[in-house]
């Protein structure tokens, strides 16, 4: 039986040239065969692309198109009244980012993208808050932590209240999502399907809502992109990008790879601290998205990564003679952090030129 390490590498070694669409009709199915062959999909996507799609899951469409309204009505407010919950008004990562304040590659001039962060609400998930609490209450603090979320006050966004409520359900719909994929990513590991449970109890959940504003057909300077090629921090990304296509993926051979739309999926890319965590088993993948032309785009991403306290130590089927530990152990928040802060940090000392 091949082993799962010389799969990688005869994986990577064939590079792709499209993403797959995976149905994950059976992800609940009772019969663990038809888990194990929907397992076997999914591994062979994370070992390659790095990216797919997945049709048939759970989450209502109604949910998704009131978080697009919700990220519509949001973006059309003033920039004064964005710039109330400006990121710099959090220690937390939390909250607006202006057009061309982000910078993926420090080459570049800056992003043609307005963005909004929000992490898991208090209300919503009080465990998680409690957790925290109780960590600090033992001397322990997390390196990074569940906080707050900036929301403009309601006298400048009249739809503050509604989507307050509308965020309770968009998240525990993404989060149950996000949870129900870990025992497949369990089973394309060769571990039992249950590993991952105990350390997705207080999971980091980022929504990040996008605007990439219509630029018309005027030609667009290469340096500002709509986002810079990046790869994603957290374990994967639940990507829902809307009907205006524009996000494309590299493959190993240096071709951009269009990820168009298809109504009703969600795009799942895998983020560097899963590839960190697997000892490279699975890939996670440069994408860029081009910067808007006739048509605004909206997308959102919503991040997930593990429990902030659990340690990247790689899975025993991970590591091999040939493959040992690639990386110190760190757990993930401390990773996230020391991510974040990079590109949070040279953004603040960026003069664009
Ligand atoms: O807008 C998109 O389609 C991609 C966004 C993205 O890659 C990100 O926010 O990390
Ligand atoms: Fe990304």
């Amino acid at each position: 039986m091949t082993s799962l390490a010389a799969l990688a590498d005869e994986l990577i070694a064939t590079d792709f040239s499209e993403i797959p669409i995976i149905d994950l009709t059976d992800a609940a199915s009772p019969s663990l065969e038809k888990r194990e062959l929907l397992a076997k999909e999914i591994r062979h996507a994370c070992l390659n692309a790095g990216f797919f799609y997945v049709k048939n899951h759970p989450v209502p469409s109604a949910i998704i198109n009131r978080t697009f309204s919700m990220s519509e009505s949001f973006f059309h407010l003033p920039v004064e009244a964005k710039e109330t919950v400006d990121v710099s008004h959090s220690s937390n990562f939390r909250g607006y980012m202006g057009l061309l304040t982000e910078n993926n590659d420090p080459a570049n001039k800056g992003e043609m993208h307005e963005a909004f962060n929000i992490g898991l609400d208090p209300t919503l998930a009080p465990e998680v808050f409690q957790h925290q609490e109780d960590k600090r209450g033992q001397g322990e603090t997390e390196d990074l932590e569940h906080s707050e979320n900036l929301w403009p006050s309601q006298s400048d966004w009249r739809d503050a209240a509604n989507f307050v409520y509308e965020r309770v359900e968009q998240s525990s719909a993404l989060l149950k999502l996000g949870q129900s994929l870990f025992p497949l990513f369990a089973l394309a590991l060769d571990l039992p399907e249950n590993f991952f449970d105990d350390k997705i109890q207080h999971p980091a959940a980022i929504m990040r809502l996008l605007h990439y504003p219509a630029m018309g057909n005027a030609e667009v300077d290469e340096r500002t992109p709509g986002i810079g090629a990046h790869t994603d921090f957290e374990c994967f990304t639940i990507l829902c990008q809307g009907d205006v296509p524009g996000l494309q993926v590299q493959n190993r051979k240096g071709v951009w790879i269009d990820a168009v739309c298809i109504p009703g999926t969600f795009i799942i890319n895998i983020g560097d601290q899963f590839a960190r965590w697997t000892n490279d088993i699975f890939v996670s993948t440069r994408h860029r998205a081009l910067p808007a032309k006739t048509h605004p785009r909206y997308s959102i991403p919503f991040f997930f990564g593990c429990d902030h306290d659990v340690p990247l130590i790689p899975p025993p089927t991970c590591v091999t003679v040939d493959r040992p530990w690639r990386y110190q152990p760190i757990t993930a928040g401390k990773y996230v952090k020391m991510r974040l802060s990079e590109v949070y940090n040279v953004k603040k000392d960026q003069t664009i030129s």
